[in-house]
Parts: structure tokens; sequence; C-alpha cells
């Protein structure tokens, strides 16, 4: 007879452990010109990692300061090539190397910086560039690999070539239509590559970085816009006919609405057409996200951004 009087001991599900954001700078040299790579890196390890939940047992853990360790000393010892490169190679190492430890995920934001033009000597002089995050995320289990890379807080903005009508109507609805309007939105992208780990492919990380944040801010410029939906579509899909390392895309594109103000009271007239004032409101916002996949793809990128 099953011994009922005690409860099964409750069952751990996933889990995952490692060091966050170790913020690391490297500096390389070349002669008077110096170098700057600034990554924030968050190691996330997982494997045979029962005991140590159920007895406290860490015989199969690498202390998380020692992943943090780990960060540092490939910056210096392999330098930073690329945010994509040194996850990679951070992932290969984890994975390889300790024998409990079947997965590595390894993300990296990248904040730019660009030289201050001056007339003095030396080249070691950076103003932090206020536009986008760079981002990735590389994952390993020991045979296969997923980069999906992106960015985050680049504001767009265009001041017309964007409309939004014939949209449904129910009692509760207010909004006019609108003929000319602000577009503007704060991107917040992820793209999926299909890299193998084939040294012949890999791709060239920063050019492809550089060519799909070119494409999509294309896109949002050339696309005449019937809704926020369509110019999210037309960006992804631009990157997708453009770079074949990529097969899926995510946007997660913020509405910041612009409401033009009313000016009557003064006896203004405030017209689009004429070179209008507007509200820039900050909250709520339409919050537009959708995928988009290459023919015959799958798509992998969670739904939810801030989970990735
Ligand atoms: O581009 C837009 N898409 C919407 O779905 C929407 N809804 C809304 O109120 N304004 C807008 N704009």
């Amino acid at each position: 007879m099953a011994d009922n009087s005690r409860p099964a001991r409750p069952v751990l599900g996933q889990n995952q452990y490692g060091k966050a954001e170790n913020r690391v700078v490297r500096i390389t040299r070349d002669g008077a010109t110096h170098h700057i790579k600034d990554l924030n890196v968050s190691v996330s390890l997982s494997g045979d990692m029962d005991e140590v939940h159920y007895s406290g047992s860490n015989a199969n853990v690498l202390p998380t300061d020692t992943t943090k360790n780990t960060v540092y000393a490939f910056a210096k010892e392999y330098g930073i090539e690329s945010a994509e490169q040194f996850g990679i190679h951070l992932a290969r190492h984890f994975v390889t190397s300790q024998e409990p430890i079947h997965r590595a995920r390894i993300r990296v934001e990248e904040y730019a910086w660009e030289r201050i033009e001056h007339s003095g000597k030396g080249a070691h002089s950076f103003v932090r560039r206020g536009q986008e995050t760079r981002l990735t995320q590389i994952t390993y289990d020991g045979s296969t690999w997923e980069v999906v890379s992106g960015l985050k807080d680049l504001t767009v903005m265009n001041s017309t070539d964007s409309e939004f009508w014939g949209y449904v109507k129910d009692k509760y609805t207010t909004l006019p239509e609108a003929y000319d309007r602000i577009l503007a939105t704060e991107v917040s992208g992820r793209w999926r590559f299909n890299w193998t780990d084939d040294e012949q492919q890999t791709p060239d990380w920063d050019e492809s970085y550089a060519q799909i944040k070119a494409h999509l801010l294309r896109a949002f410029a050339e696309t005449y816009s019937l809704s926020l939906q369509q110019t999210l579509y037309a960006m992804a899909t631009r990157i997708i006919d453009h770079r074949d390392e990529i097969d899926e895309v995510r946007f997660s594109l913020p509405n910041k609405h612009h409401f033009l103000v009313d000016l009557e009271p003064f006896g203004l007239k405030n017209d689009t057409a004429d070179g209008a004032v507007y509200f820039a409101a900050d909250r709520p916002y339409g919050l537009i996200e959708a995928t988009v996949l290459r023919d015959g793809c799958e798509a992998k990128i969670p739904a939810d951004l801030t989970n990735l």
C-alpha cells in the first residue's frame, strides 16, 4: 500500500544560474589611437544542478564569481571582436570545459562610443553615443547554437507620410481619422541568425548589425504608412529580403502618440498642413508587436521581448 502519510518531495523545474550584468570596458591601444568596447554581459548556465537545490551539494557548481572572472579574463586574453563573437566564445567555453554544464546563455548589451574630434594629441577621447543599445543573446547546448541579436531604444519619427483611418468604430470610439499625422516609435527589435557554427559561413557580426540597422531605418523612412503595423512589416521584410543570414525578425514598437493641441481658444488655427504644434504624450501608448519569418522558417524569438 502506498504511504500517503508524507507528500512527495516537490520536483525541481527549469533552473539556471550565473552572474548578471558584468560591466566590462576593454581598451585596445593602437599607438596613440585607442579603441573602446563597452559591454554589459550576463551569463546564465544550466545542467546537472539538481543536487545543489535538493541537498546543497555544490559539487557541480562553478561559482557565479568564476563566471564573472571568466568574462573579464576573456576580454583581456582574447579581446572583444564583436558582442556576438565574444558571447559565442564564452558560451562554448562554459559548455565544453565543465561536464555538468549543458547549456549556456550569454546576453550582451553594447554601448557605443564615438570619438571626440579635437586638435590635441592622441585619439583617446570619446563621447557616449546617445542612440540605441545593441543587444545579442547566444545560446549553446553543446550541439545547437542560437544567435539572436537586436537593438532597443532607437527613437525615430516621420513628421508626415502617415495616416490612420478606416478602422473599426464602436460606441467607445472617439479617435478622429488622421490623413496626415506624426508617426514616432522607439524601436525594440530582435533578429535570429541561421548560423550553425560553420566557420566558412560566420557572418561579419558588426557589418551585419550596421546593415540591418540601416535597412530598418530606411524602411521606416520610405514606407508611406497607413498604420504602424504596416510599417513594422515593411521594416522586418526589408531585413529578411536583404540579409540572407536572418530567418526571423521581431519588433516591439510603442506608438509614441503626438496629438494636435487645441489652440482655438487663443484664436489660432493648428493645422497639420501648415506646420503644427503637438502634445507629445508619453503614456498610454499603442504597442504594436509582430514576428516576420522567412518563408518556411520557424518562430523562435519569444513574443515578449523583455523575456529575451
Ligand atoms: O498605427 C496605428 N495602429 C493602430 O492599431 C492604432 N490604434 C490607434 O488608436 N492608433 C493607431 N495607429
